[in-house]
């Protein structure tokens, strides 16, 4: 290393980015460089400082302090400290002490750096060639997106993700029976919008009870923190910062509906705030009506009205009946719902179609078509003669399955209901537990039945479903039902019980009675609690060690709560309308149920909750089925079930009321089953697609490969890594970071797994994938700065001459594209490699990189830089051979890509086009978005360019 001398100008080998030093002051063996672009200070060892000379050559063009632009004529060095003779512009002539230059220069060009003295180590160099084609890969694969979040790679789940990801501005209704991750989905959907950078702002609405749930969901499955925003905290964000609007303090936001709803000057600053998506959950609480509309509903609307992307979310759609289901249909895209009677007539009309895609599927669909030609012209009808012509032609063919499979997915493009609805039920999947009833009958208090009998005449409904209602004060001591609870929960110690009620002031005292009088481990969850105590109980339930028993709810606990830890379910009261009864279910028959969900309804014997059981058992089997029709059998039935809850136990009357109500149940699952349902059902989850996107994520997301890849990358930071178990490590940064931080990587260290199927049981580690924050934001830094962008190595290959010198230049197609139009995508092949020698030969098809790699030998730093310094005019002109030789390669990459655009862009917007002459449910907005990309896409290839990405220089020994 040259003698330090005070003037001089040196630039830092790990920190380039603070321009160039001026050594300020030597002493005590320690140099003190000022690097004035920033304004900060650094001191090293004299003797092994990170540091390289920066010396310009005659005809460089430099800048002085004053932002000059010089060409370097001659210098001198006088006793190590160097002056040169510059010209201006004009020509004038001038002295430029080094002091003088400049220090906001950055050499970006990685030749600048090479000549600058910035040689990185060889391994730096081949991580960030590395670093590329990984980069490049995940950005393509179909499941980019898709596999950071924490969860299990369900089919049905990734089906609809890969569906409405990669829309624009998707506005779908989630609606999967109860349990079946409905949550997910939209995470997973929120997640690949905004890692592809076409979301940036989200708000979640929720029911006051799932606000913590939510933000515990997005946070340890999505590593999506959003800010909950209430009342009080609106407030103190005001207090701090007058005048500010506290939605758009932050950029993921999580509040509930009640707040939005109750305050219109808040649902103004929300509607203000720029959002580009919108997920509301449970949804099913936006009552509409044409007459009129609830306060959610008129709040959610304003809403819908403003943010482009939109997220329903409900497990019973039809809950408050067809209207309603109109309603959140026809937020999602008021044009295409606009009539509630053309909709009504609509919801017929899928019948024929499901009967012609159920007869192309049928294992027998060969003879089928031979059989029946009229199925021909009903496809023609559909589709067109020309698609009918075809699929007949391919009758006696071996690649007619393939034919009836785009035949089949043409039918439900164009005719069904998918686009903007999605269930999936638990009839279509495998592995779900059995629902097992239990049901206890219990003999009546004594006095409710004789001594008060005109109690119970005068008890109204609410009174006769809830009977402690009638027994007042009483209750606690004279209802059978709560002995019971208290037998069982003492017979099965063992076992958690989740007990659901309907009001929250049985579940108060029925809690505490368990817990004061009877010893129980008891927690409750009602709607008086506050949000933390709720979310405390639950936890209480939940604990593994020292839990509760049994957790006691009122309805609110019924919805959308995760509990299927526990597999048995008391019901205490039935509710009456079937679909709130499923909520209740779903509580525990959800995803992640190991067991089969056992339910236990213990009720008085001839009462109306023993009518109701058996209605809701025999005549709906809804308690060990979901019931899909339950909704339109209550509305259709209602009126003759409340006389039967009323009038005295009529059992020939209940009789046939059951009998009735089965027949119709039997007629109305055939009916859904042959037409939209079925059509939904195909609709929402392709099992060959599906399977696909999951073997596609199984190649892409490999763990085995991104760990050793991390291995280094973690070496190369400085980032420290110990073996924790089998399948986990610890990450902590190391003394040596060569960042402050790093993404991702908090200070006191984290465990993290490659491992998905250990990170969903171990919530306490990190998830590593190609998506976590730390993972990408380190790739980054090594793509987006100079990391390794430059290298010298030596190779010894008998036909090259010792000391013939070679340069190996990586190229990457580069476009300045906005994020979200996620050019890469298009991008053929980012990486061109070109090696030449001094003669300008282009040896790269000869030199491969694997060749080189196996070959290439570490050069130390001060020999590579002299190296450099000796060869700088050669390099000088293999750099511009390479530049030359890059630039031929410009247009056929540029047409590829257009070629690619062309054929992902371009046959999408024909095929929407055409599907929107036939399926109202394409949005004009959708196809004008997909024209608009396309125009854009072109024109910033137009301005792509070869960029140089990084160099080595090899020298044959
Ligand atoms: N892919 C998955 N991997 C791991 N866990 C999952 C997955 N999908 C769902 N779960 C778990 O299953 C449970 C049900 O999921 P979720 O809450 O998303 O269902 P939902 O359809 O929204 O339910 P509800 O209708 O009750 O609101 C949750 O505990 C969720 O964490």
């Amino acid at each position: 290393m040259s003698e330090f001398i005070p003037g001089q100008r040196w630039i830092s080998n790990t920190e380039s980015s603070l321009g160039l030093g001026l050594v300020t002051s030597i002493s005590n063996r320690r140099v003190e460089i000022l690097f004035p672009a920033v304004g900060e200070e650094r001191t090293y060892a004299d003797d092994n400082a990170p540091l390289s000379r920066v010396i310009y050559p005659v005809g460089e063009h430099v800048r002085n302090a004053s932002g000059l632009k010089l060409k370097i004529t001659a210098f001198q060095e006088l006793n190590g400290y160097i002056v040169y003779q510059a010209e201006d512009e004009t020509g004038e002539l001038s002295v430029l002490e080094e002091k003088d230059l400049d220090s906001s220069v950055h050499f970006s060009k990685p030749h600048d750096r090479l000549f600058a003295g910035q040689v990185d180590k060889l391994s730096r160099f081949q991580l960030r060639v590395e670093t590329l084609k990984h980069q490049f890969t995940h950005l393509q694969s179909e499941s980019y997106g898709l596999l950071g979040p924490r969860v299990q790679l369900l089919p049905h789940q990734l089906y609809i993700a890969h569906q409405v990801a990669r829309r624009y501005a998707p506005r779908v209704l989630l609606a999967d029976e109860v349990g079946l991750g409905k949550t997910i989905e939209a995470g997973l959907v929120l997640h690949q919008q905004l890692v592809s950078g076409k979301v940036s702002r989200a708000l979640i609405v929720v029911p006051d009870s799932l606000i913590h749930q939510w933000l515990i969901e997005m946070l340890r499955r999505f590593n999506l923190r959003f800010t909950i925003l209430d009342e009080l905290r609106c407030e103190a964000l005001e207090l701090s910062d007058e005048g500010v609007n506290p939605f758009e303090t932050a950029q993921l936001v999580l509040c509930n509906l009640s707040f939005l709803k109750s305050s219109p000057e808040r649902l103004v600053q929300a509607l203000d705030a720029g959002w580009d998506m919108l997920v509301v959950d449970e949804a099913h609480h936006l009552v509409w009506s044409e007459e009129e509309s609830s306060p959610e509903y008129i709040c959610i609307e304003a809403l819908a009205r403003e943010v482009k992307g939109l997220l329903l979310l409900t497990a019973t759609p039809e809950q408050l009946g067809v209207d309603s289901h109109f309603a959140r249909l026809r937020l999602l895209d008021p044009d295409r719902y606009y009539s509630l009677a053309q909709f009504r007539d609509e919801e017929t009309g899928y019948q024929p179609v499901s009967k012609l895609v159920e007869q192309l599927l049928a294992e027998d669909a060969r003879e089928q078509l031979k059989d029946a030609p009229e199925i021909f012209s009903q496809l023609g009808s559909y589709l067109g003669e020309e698609v009918a012509h075809e699929l007949q032609q391919e009758l006696e063919n071996d690649s007619l399955d393939q034919a009836i499979t785009d035949a089949v997915d043409s039918l439900l493009d164009h005719h069904g209901t998918g686009r903007v609805l999605f269930r999936n039920t638990r009839d279509g999947m495998t592995g779900f537990p059995q629902r097992v009833l239990h049901s206890y009958p219990l003999p009546g208090p004594d006095f409710y039945l004789e001594s008060e009998q005109q109690l119970l005449d005068q008890a109204d409904l609410e009174e006769r479903l809830h009977p402690e209602l009638i027994l007042a004060d009483r209750w606690l001591e004279a209802d059978p039902r709560v002995e019971w609870l208290v037998d069982w929960l003492k017979d099965n110690r063992d076992l958690k019980a989740l007990v659901i009620c309907a009001n929250a002031a049985t579940a108060k005292s029925l809690e505490e009675h368990l817990r004061l009088y009877e010893g129980v481990r008891s927690a409750v969850f009602h709607e008086g609690m506050t949000l933390v105590n709720r979310d405390r109980a639950a936890a209480y339930f939940a604990d593994e060690d020292e839990s509760a028993q049994v957790l006691i709810c009122s309805e609110i606990g019924s919805e959308g709560r995760n509990f299927q830890f526990a597999s048995d379910l008391v019901l205490f009261d039935l509710p009456l309308n079937p679909d709130l009864l499923e909520q209740r279910i779903g509580r525990l028959d959800r995803i992640g149920q190991r067991n089969d969900v056992q339910i236990h309804v213990p009720h008085y014997e001839f009462s109306a909750q023993a009518v109701l059981l058996d209605w809701f058992h025999r005549g709906l089997n809804c308690f060990e089925r979901a019931c899909p029709v339950g909704q339109v059998l209550f509305d259709q039935f209602l009126e003759e079930l409340i006389p039967a809850l009323f009038e005295e136990f009529d059992e020939v009357h209940v009789e046939e009321l059951i009998t009735a109500t089965r027949k119709e149940a039997d007629r109305l699952l055939d009916e859904l089953q042959q037409g939209r349902d079925r059509l939904l059902e195909l609709n929402s989850c392709n099992p060959a697609k599906a399977d696909l996107i999951a073997e596609s994520m199984e190649v892409t997301g490999n763990s085995i490969e991104l760990s050793r890849y991390m291995e280094k990358m973690f070496d190369q930071f400085g980032v420290e890594q110990q073996v924790h178990g089998s399948n986990s490590i610890i990450l902590s940064p190391g003394d040596h970071m060569h960042y402050d931080s790093l993404p991702g990587l908090p200070a006191e260290g984290m465990t993290a797994t490659y491992s998905r199927t250990l990170a969903l049981g171990r919530e306490d580690m990190q998830f590593l994938t190609w998506e976590h924050p730390l993972v990408m934001g380190t790739m980054d830094i090594v793509t987006e700065g100079d990391f390794g962008n430059t290298a010298v190595c030596s190779i010894k290959l008998p036909p090259l001459k010792p000391g013939t010198l070679l340069l190996e230049s990586i190229y990457t197609l580069h476009c300045a594209a906005p994020k979200k139009i996620q050019i890469q995508r298009y991008l053929p092949q980012t990486l061109s490699r070109i090696v030449v020698d001094t003669n300008g030969t282009d040896l790269s098809a000869i030199l491969t990189e694997a060749h080189i790699n196996n070959l290439a030998e570490r050069v130390g730093r001060r020999q590579s830089v002299e190296i450099v310094k000796h060869t700088r005019s050669e390099i000088s002109s293999m750099v511009d051979r390479v530049e030359a030789i890059a630039e031929t390669q410009l247009p056929a990459m540029l047409s590829e890509a257009q070629q690619k655009v062309q054929t992902l862009l371009g046959v999408e917007q024909d095929r929407l086009k055409a599907l929107a002459q036939v399926n109202p449910n394409i949005r004009q907005e959708e196809i004008d978005y997909l024209a608009q990309t396309r125009s854009d896409l072109e024109q910033y290839l137009e301005s792509a360019t070869m960029k140089l990405d990084a160099v080595r220089v090899i020298i044959a020994t």
